[in-house]
């Protein structure tokens, strides 16, 4: 039988990294999924001190470097008020930074982890 490689080495990661997954069927325009550059937004890096996305979120629960899952919340947080400070609320990439930021919090919520935590053990 093929050996079952584990992804990663602790429950927890497994745990961040299903979330992650919840949180990216919220981005099916893929917005959220890389680094904005400045090539698509001209300026970006120069108005937006701590730039965040997906990708970024999976290199640090590959990494371990998530001790909590308060700190993924604070990074997709963060990710969503970047998008709602550089762009217009009447953009498309504000709005689905709104609706991002509101159904996360959701997913993060006490309850869908208690539920997350027993699908995984
Ligand atoms: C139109 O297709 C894409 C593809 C990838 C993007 O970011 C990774 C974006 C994108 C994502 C953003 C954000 C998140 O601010 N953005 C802002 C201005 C112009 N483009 C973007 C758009």
């Amino acid at each position: 039988p093929l050996l079952k490689v584990e992804e990663y080495q602790t429950p927890f990661q497994e745990l961040l990294h299903q979330v992650l997954r919840q949180l990216q069927r919220k981005d099916p325009n893929a917005f959220f999924s890389f680094p904005v550059t400045d090539f698509i937004a001209p300026g970006y890096t120069m108005i937006i001190k701590h730039p965040m996305d997906f990708s970024t979120m999976k290199e640090r629960v590959k990494k371990n470097e998530y001790q909590s899952l308060e700190e993924l919340k604070g990074d997709l947080r963060t990710m969503c008020e970047n998008a709602m400070t550089y762009n217009r609320p009447e953009t498309i990439y504000y709005k689905a930074a709104k609706k991002l930021l509101h159904s996360g919090m959701k997913i993060l919520s006490p309850e869908r982890i208690q539920t997350l935590k027993q699908s995984i053990d």
